[in-house]
């Protein structure tokens, strides 16, 4: 935090140098002063909230130093306006504030009647807050609290600097709204996602439990059983309305009407620790860093969800879906994105939730949900790491929300043979029109076929989990281009970011194949993809493709696996799936085959051997052992 500069200011003789002695001295220095003391720095402190730096600053009241005290006025972050009787009091409201206004600063100021020793011994405190003070509050609201001290007699002196100090640490204006007597909206949108973040059982209660975890989290000390009890008997006798039996825990309204009171009494800097431990920053705002941390992620890697994060996403899932039917309902998702801006705008574009998996009822599923945050965290994880700050992702290792995103190896040398070590794979569908790609991404979300046809315009995708052989899952991207298809083909970006094409031709129609190779003739950067040739439709009479030479041989040139012939109205097509996303695994499967290699799926079936083969060598080295040991 910078530092505090407070700048005292006020009429002639009303003691501003004084105070000043007085704190930095511990004494009263009565013999003459010089008028304007040099500016003092006070180093952090335990003493000082946040423990910043201040540095106080004297000025004068004279004609001659007008130019000074408006340049002080400008420097400071709060002034400290002292006056000591009748006329500097009216001055105050005559020519202080609005001298201040019309300089065009709007920091904090706190009043300060000084030499209350020398007040007839009849005027309380009470009396000078209810006449002098709280009237001036009214009219001016720059001014955060009001003091009564004596410099003489060493009274509140330390307290009238800490309240400078706090009036910049712990401003009231962005929370409290004095005039209308309320929490203002954004403090109360923050406490409410506050609230949401500790109740961790999302009953709509603090549960004691839930209170103490609070307690502990922002004030790093355990709230007693008395203290607990207190706060919940303030709550119920504030509240007007059924004043609710509170054993059960404290409610949103019970939460933020105690806020209320921290306020009013101004206890505020109680709230600011609240939402500063809940990463916001002094505009009530959740603070950049937090929300938009720095991630970068190389050329040719992408970024997926770490465990972590997938277990925070499962958490989250199983935490909202609260009648157990494997879906959340609109208004389940609505209460899960109740802490953020609301559902990712790259969802509501790709129509969520219709782009990965849901259930009968239309409601997404744990598997829908985690392909979903899979899909959006590979294509934007900036959009992740924001949505896990808003959702109050914690860290066990104090990074923050990057702990729950991963970077994978660059997509360099695809062709090398073995296992890619990624889980999240984007496969481009590509194809002519009416080949059936939308049908194909309709069947990966296990949606029932429909013979109706409608063109695809925007690229759509379709995200789902595939269980490979061996039991290892990942997800699969599948995207149909729409009319994007040749800008997306011819930006090479893209293309490094696709980690598999499939090729689709209907092969009932023989017009489909010829797009294929005139795609690949026309963008020849394809080469350097895997790709997988694909004859959709396979339900339907073949027919004899118009092309020169015919799929098979187009592939058998190419030296590539020939076309597999697959249709949605089986429910065979689910392999289908699975190979693709074993040549998004294994790559080298999908690319032309060198001589001296065999067909196809080998890679990974020399992959399998190659483990059994290691298992047996084991067990035979371990027995033999055993033996040797007798
Ligand atoms: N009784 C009493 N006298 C005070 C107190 N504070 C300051 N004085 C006296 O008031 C007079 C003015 O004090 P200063 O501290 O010089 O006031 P100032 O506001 O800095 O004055 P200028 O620099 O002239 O603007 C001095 O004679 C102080 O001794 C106080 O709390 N009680
Ligand atoms: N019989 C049969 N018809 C299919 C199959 N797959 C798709 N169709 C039908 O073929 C037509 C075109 O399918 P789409 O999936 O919309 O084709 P598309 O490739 O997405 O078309 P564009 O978006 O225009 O590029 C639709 O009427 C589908 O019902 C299939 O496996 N068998
Ligand atoms: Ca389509």
């Amino acid at each position: 935090m910078a530092t505090v500069r407070i700048a005292i200011c006020g009429d002639e003789s009303v003691g501003k140098s004084s105070l000043l002695t007085s704190l930095v001295k511990d004494t009263f220095v009565t013999s003459r002063i010089q008028p304007v003391l040099p500016p003092i720095t006070l180093p952090p402190s335990l003493g000082t909230p946040e423990n910043v730096t201040t540095t106080i600053v004297d000025t004068s009241a004279l004609p001659q130093e007008r130019n000074n005290l408006r340049k002080e006025v400008r420097k400071c972050n709060v002034i400290l306006l002292v006056y000591s009787d009748h006329y500097s009091y009216e001055r105050v409201a005559l020519f202080w504030m609005p001298y201040f206004r019309s300089l065009g600063v709007n920091v904090p100021v706190v009043l300060c009647a000084n030499k209350s020793d020398l007040s007839s011994t009849g005027t309380s405190t009470a009396q000078v807050v209810e006449e002098e003070m709280l009237p001036v509050m009214a009219e001016f609201k720059e001014i955060d609290s009001c003091i009564r001290t004596s410099a003489r007699e060493h009274h509140n002196v330390n307290e009238v600097f800490f309240l400078c100090q706090k009036a910049v640490t712990h401003p009231i204006a962005p929370i409290y709204d004095s005039k209308e007597s309320n929490l203002k909206p954004a403090a109360v949108e923050a406490l409410k996602r506050v609230f949401y973040l500790c109740d961790k059982d999302q009953d709509g209660l603090l549960s004691d439990k839930e209170i103490h975890d609070f307690q502990i989290k922002c004030f790093d000390k355990p709230l007693s059983d008395a203290d607990l009890a207190s706060i919940k008997r303030s709550i119920s006798r504030e509240r007007s309305f059924s004043a609710r039996d509170d054993k059960q825990g404290i409610d949103i309204d019970g939460f933020l009407l105690l806020n209320k009171m921290f306020a009013e009494k101004g206890r505020h800097e109680t709230i600011w620790i609240i939402l500063r431990k809940f990463q916001y920053s002094d505009s009530c705002s959740l603070k950049e860093t937090f929300v938009r941390p720095k991630f970068d992620v190389p050329a040719f890697a992408s970024a997926e969800l770490s465990p972590a994060g997938y277990r925070f996403m499962v958490d989250l899932f199983l935490l909202h879906d609260k009648d157990n039917d494997g879906g959340l309902s609109d208004s389940e998702l609505a209460n899960l994105f109740a802490p953020t801006p609301g559902v990712p705008a790259s969802w509501v574009d790709s129509a969520f939730p219709s782009c990965t998996v849901r259930n009968e009822a239309g409601y997404i599923t744990l598997q829908g949900w985690l392909a979903q945050w899979s899909m959006t965290t590979f294509e934007e994880p900036k959009r992740t790491l924001e949505y896990l700050a808003y959702l109050g992702f914690e860290s066990q290792d104090g990074k923050g929300t990057t702990s729950a995103l991963k970077i994978t190896k660059a997509r360099k040398r695809r062709n090398r043979p073995g296992r890619v070590e990624r889980n999240v794979f984007l496969c481009y569908v590509l194809g002519a029109a009416q080949s059936g790609k939308s049908a194909l991404l309709n069947g990966f979300l296990n949606r029932p076929f429909s013979s109706t046809y409608h063109p695809t315009i925007k690229p759509q995708t379709a995200v789902n989990s595939v269980e490979l052989q061996g039991g290892k899952q990942c997800y699969l991207i599948l995207e149909e281009l729409g009319e994007l298809e040749p800008a997306i083909l011819e930006n090479q970006a893209k293309l490094d970011a696709c980690d598999l094409l499939c090729y689709t031709y209907d092969s009932s129609d023989p017009d489909s194949f010829a797009h294929i190779v005139d795609l690949r003739q026309r963008y020849p950067a394809l080469n350097a993809l895997p790709s997988v040739y694909t004859a959709l439709k396979a339900d339907q009479d073949r027919a004899v493709q118009r092309t020169e030479v015919q799929p098979d041989v187009y592939c058998e040139g190419l030296k590539m696996a020939k076309p597999l012939h697959v249709s949605v109205s089986w429910a065979s097509i689910s392999e289908f799936f699975v190979h693709l996303a074993e040549c998004a695994t294994y790559p080298s499967q999908a690319f032309p085959r060198s001589d001296e290699e065999a067909v196809d799926r080998t890679a990974l079936y020399i992959a399998l051997g190659a483990t059994v083969c290691a298992g047996a060598a084991f067990a035979w080295v371990w027995k033999r052992n055993m033996m040797g040991d007798r």
